[in-house]
């Protein structure tokens, strides 16, 4: 890839805080270039709809993090309350919470953007979350490698007919050669060289997650953290630009 902006179109930046004034600014200063503003627990527990909505106003697509995980008549209530009142762009649920909960998001964000005429959001799964390892894995009695149980996961996914899943830049490979070129990989963890790891484990650089095959990478603290996040931004496009 060699247009920085083909590059930053790829990036979502998680804007992780309570304070509205300070995610609308950023969101504000990241430049139209970029793929979108990720919003999850934090900020929607604080501000809830119009607190997305007030974000939303820079333009840039939104993807509600909510990863919700519950039965599935509670999600797709859910879903369908999120699609009308955020219009988001894309939305998630875990995978592991089940086949038949997923096919109820699918078919819940379909029916409420039908209703309200809109854009039906991507409805992604959740696998195995980036600060995992496989033995983090093992302590909950799930089946690893992490790698084995992203694909099993990601294979259950797109039976259930949703757009795509998150995980680590490491699964991609085997996640593609499982479900296919067309299967939307959105892809947190992601840590350029000079960042600080933090809680990720299963980590990737914004370069090499973009040459793995990510098609969306969620990037949070290394922007929002930085004294210049338009800056880092920057940083981090040229850097994918130059894979
Ligand atoms: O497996 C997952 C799923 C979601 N996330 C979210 O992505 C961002 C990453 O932020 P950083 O500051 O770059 O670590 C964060 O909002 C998580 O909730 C994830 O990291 N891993």
């Amino acid at each position: 890839m060699t247009d920085t902006n083909a590059a930053l179109s790829r990036v979502f930046c998680a804007i992780d805080t309570t304070d509205l004034a300070h995610a609308a600014d950023l969101a504000g200063r990241l430049g139209p270039s970029l793929g979108g503003i990720k919003l999850g627990l934090e900020f929607v527990n604080a501000h809830g709809p119009a607190g997305v909505r007030r974000v939303a106003e820079a333009g840039h697509p939104i993807f509600l993090d909510l990863k919700y995980h519950d039965i599935p008549n509670t999600v797709a209530g859910a879903v369908r309350a999120a699609t009308s009142s955020c219009r988001p762009f894309m939305l998630n649920v875990h995978a592991s919470g089940g086949k038949a909960m997923m096919i109820a998001a699918r078919d819940a964000a379909a029916s409420a953007a039908h209703k309200d005429a809109v854009r039906k959001p991507l409805v992604i799964a959740v696998t195995v979350l980036t600060s995992l390892d496989d033995t983090d894995l093992d302590a909950v009695g799930q089946q690893g490698p992490a790698a084995d149980q992203v694909v099993r996961l990601a294979r259950l996914t797109q039976d259930c007919g949703l757009d795509g899943i998150v995980c680590s830049a490491r699964e991609i490979a085997a996640v593609r050669a499982a479900c296919g070129p067309d299967f939307k990989l959105i892809v947190p963890g992601i840590r350029p060289a000079w960042s600080e790891t933090g809680d990720q484990k299963r980590i990737m650089t914004p370069a090499d997650a973009i040459r793995a095959g990510a098609d969306y990478l969620v990037i949070g603290r290394p922007i929002t953290g930085a004294p210049d996040p338009a800056g880092a931004v920057a940083r981090i496009a040229a850097e994918i630009a130059g894979a």
